[in-house]
């Protein structure tokens, strides 16, 4: 049997680059490590990118959508519906990630991966419909092997398109309205940890709601028992979307594009990522801290320390966006500060 794209190994991001990146830092008219962690994003985005002075021209953001089943156990504070709706509202320029792809030059393409709405062709969306949404991952597994496996590979194709157009950076956004809640089962067994460690308001859950939440989640794990393999979770508990950036986050990598990681969702996805191909990690930057309680014990698991801590809790991509622009001056700092020599300036 051919092994699946993801079990390629991603190159390690080059340690001679970062080498002389990082002298080339030393040179800069500032006192060494005065820029803090702009001057590590620096020396990081260029071993990844593999040259001393690396670029944030192009960003490409794919935003994946998918409908849960689970959204029959009233999980959400949104109907189902809203999944459809809102990548028409991507399709028309509407939604924040529209706004915030516009202002940073970014190219930004939706994958509709299955939503439970039908969607007429939309300019800009992408239909790689696989089901019309999960099952209910609370009473039956969420998707087959085979349906997770294209999601997977949908991802990896969004990849491809992204390296194809040169982009210089990959930031994946995800819609579907109950993903908080795959996002905290599949975390939940991936970590082996309580679902109440995980489970948060997402779209604005009351108290009540989101002990519920916390029930129907217990209900889930205890389906699908102790097995941590990843990728029986992220089929058993995940969702379209979230194999779908998983996917794109290994294959990203695998074609030298630095990924940035956006909130709970996108994090999950990410630790599911890692689990399938662990040499992903060192390819990821994260763009913030969202405001959905559990996702600080996703970036710990990860060992990542996030850009931004905003209180942002919107997903579709919107806290990575926001960091672009730091990512944007560290390559600035990096490439256009005079060094010592330059200035005529003493050193230390
Ligand atoms: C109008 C609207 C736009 C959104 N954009 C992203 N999400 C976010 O909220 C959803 C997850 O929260 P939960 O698990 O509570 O349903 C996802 O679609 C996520 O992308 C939105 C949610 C709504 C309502
Ligand atoms: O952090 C996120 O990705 C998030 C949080 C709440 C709702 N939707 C997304």
């Amino acid at each position: 049997m051919s092994s699946a794209f993801w079990q390629l190994a991603p190159t390690a991001p080059d340690a001679a680059v970062a080498a002389q990146a990082r002298h080339h830092q030393t040179q800069l008219t500032k006192p060494p490590g005065a820029l803090g962690q702009l001057e590590a994003l620096a020396i990081t985005l260029a071993a990844q990118q593999g040259r001393v002075f690396p670029q944030l021209q192009r960003p490409w953001i794919t935003v994946f959508a998918g409908d849960h089943g689970v959204c029959e156990e009233g999980v959400s504070a949104f109907p189902q519906a809203v999944t459809a709706q809102m990548v028409a509202n991507f399709a028309a320029g509407g939604a924040a990630i529209n706004v915030l792809a516009q202002q940073l030059d970014a190219t930004l393409e939706v994958v509709n991966l299955g939503t439970v709405a039908p969607l007429p062709p939309l300019a800009g969306v992408r239909d790689a419909a696989i089901m019309p949404g999960t099952a209910n991952l609370c009473r039956t597994p969420a998707m087959t092997t085979a349906q997770c496996t294209a999601a997977l590979a949908e991802g990896d194709a969004a990849a491809a398109r992204a390296a194809d157009a040169g982009s210089d950076l990959f930031i994946g956004g995800e819609m579907g309205i109950g993903n908080t809640t795959a996002a905290a089962a599949l975390a939940s067994a991936l970590l082996a940890c309580d679902p109440a460690a995980l489970a948060g308001p997402g779209t604005g859950l009351a108290p009540a709601g989101v002990q519920h939440k916390v029930q129907v989640l217990r209900a889930a794990l205890a389906r699908h028992g102790t097995d941590s393999e990843p990728l029986a979770a992220l089929a058993s508990l995940g969702g379209l979307e979230l194999a779908g950036m998983a996917g794109a986050f290994i294959g990203a990598a695998q074609r030298g594009i630095p990924v940035l990681v956006d909130g709970f969702i996108a994090t999950a996805a990410a630790l599911a990522a890692c689990r399938l191909q662990p040499a992903l990690r060192p390819w990821l930057h994260f763009g913030h801290r969202s405001g959905e309680p559990g996702h600080s014990r996703l970036l710990s698991a990860l060992d990542a320390s996030p850009l931004l801590d905003l209180g942002l809790r919107l997903g579709e991509g919107s806290g990575a966006a926001a960091a672009v622009p730091l990512l944007k001056l560290a390559c600035a700092l990096h490439r256009d500060m005079a060094t010592f020599a330059d200035a005529g300036i003493s050193g230390a």
